[in-house]
């Protein structure tokens, strides 16, 4: 192997960057080249690179964001697509691909490992909703921000009395909701994986006003309902005055926390080691905090699912 490919892809999540340089120092340190995709797949089909060396990743490790942009493509599903893919790579002479991600993303590189490129992926995405791997990238920087958010919540909430709703993200995973709600000591948490009771959630509100309690704090994640029609849902069945924030895409940026900046360090190099030694479709994970390959087809089709105990304690919590 003389020349690998680099791209981030799906969503951006703080930890990228620290991603891309360290897969582009481990390559350049065994003595590789490197081609980086600019804006994801899109960029690859099209054939839009420019060569990273070791400086040309200089101080990025701090930087939200992804140097190589992003994007979300529907060409690339088609077989036409992928086949145009396949064109610019063996044009740009590159003979192995690194994908910074999520499960999307790794779909997408399932398809091309099976064209024959030798393609390793990298889990990053804040959603945290890849299987076989401790978090992805971006998931505790995204989490830090919305806990610090709700803090603000509260000290708003608390002064003036009210109820606040806090919808978060999360299309089809309720990870990022769940823990803001255990972190940040909500009252209730929705999530797109288990139905709601408006009716049960409005008793659950009255009874913590009964019990003494003069605000409350709901988060929702934005998959399982949007804020402003849980607020009318609140309104029509309780009688509540909710306010609303959607924390939106203030989630997705920002430095890097510590735990994300190395877990990208440790995966970018991680996955250039496996490349070498010859794997291909494969996802660089850290599973209880060891290093290991998890063939891509487990990464969405293992579930991580939601822990019902930490849905359960939230509520028992909120007395
Ligand atoms: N089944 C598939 N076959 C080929 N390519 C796919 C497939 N699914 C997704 N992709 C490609 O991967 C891209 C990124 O996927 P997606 O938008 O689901 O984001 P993601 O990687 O899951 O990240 P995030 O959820 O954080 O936004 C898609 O826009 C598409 O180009
Ligand atoms: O508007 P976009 O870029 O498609 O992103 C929205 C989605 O991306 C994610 O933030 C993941 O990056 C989801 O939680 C969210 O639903
Ligand atoms: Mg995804």
């Amino acid at each position: 192997m003389k020349r690998i490919g680099l791209l981030t892809s799906g969503g951006d999540a703080p930890g990228m960057n620290a991603a891309i340089r360290s897969v582009v120092r481990n390559a350049v340190w065994h003595g590789l080249d490197v081609m980086g995709f600019e804006q994801g797949y899109e960029g690859l089909m099209d054939g839009k690179c420019v060569p990273l060396d070791a400086r040309s990743v200089g101080a990025i490790i701090h930087r939200g964001g992804t140097i190589l942009r992003t994007a979300r493509s529907e060409r690339f599903k088609t077989e036409e697509g992928r086949t145009r893919a396949l064109h610019q790579l063996t044009a740009c002479g590159v003979d192995g691909l690194v994908v910074i991600g999520g499960d999307g993303s790794f779909r997408g590189a399932w398809e091309l490992h099976k064209l024959g490129v030798p393609v390793v992926g990298i889990p990053a995405t804040i959603d945290n909703d890849v299987a076989h791997c401790d978090m992805t990238i971006g998931c505790d920087t995204a989490l830090n921000t919305a806990l610090e958010a709700m803090r603000r919540l509260r000290d708003t909430a608390s002064s003036h009395d009210r109820l606040f709703i806090i919808e978060v993200m999360g299309r089809n995973c309720g990870y990022i909701a769940l823990h803001t709600a255990l972190s940040g000591g909500a009252e209730c948490v929705l999530v797109p994986e288990r139905p709601f009771d408006i009716q049960k959630l409005c008793d659950g509100l009255r009874r913590s006003r009964a019990s003494g309690k003069s605000y409350s704090l709901v988060v929702v994640a934005e998959g399982a309902i949007s804020g402003h029609d849980l607020k009318l849902r609140l309104a029509e069945c309780g009688g509540y005055d909710a306010r609303v924030t959607v924390l939106g895409y203030i989630q997705r940026g920002g430095s890097p926390s510590a735990y994300d900046a190395a877990l990208a360090t440790r995966l970018g190099a991680f996955a250039v080691d496996r490349l070498l030694a010859g794997s291909s479709g494969v996802m660089a994970s850290l599973e209880c905090g060891v290093p290991r390959e998890v063939p891509l087809p487990q990464t969405w089709e293992d579930r991580r699912g939601l822990k019902e105990e930490l849905m359960e304690l939230v509520e028992r919590l909120s007395i």
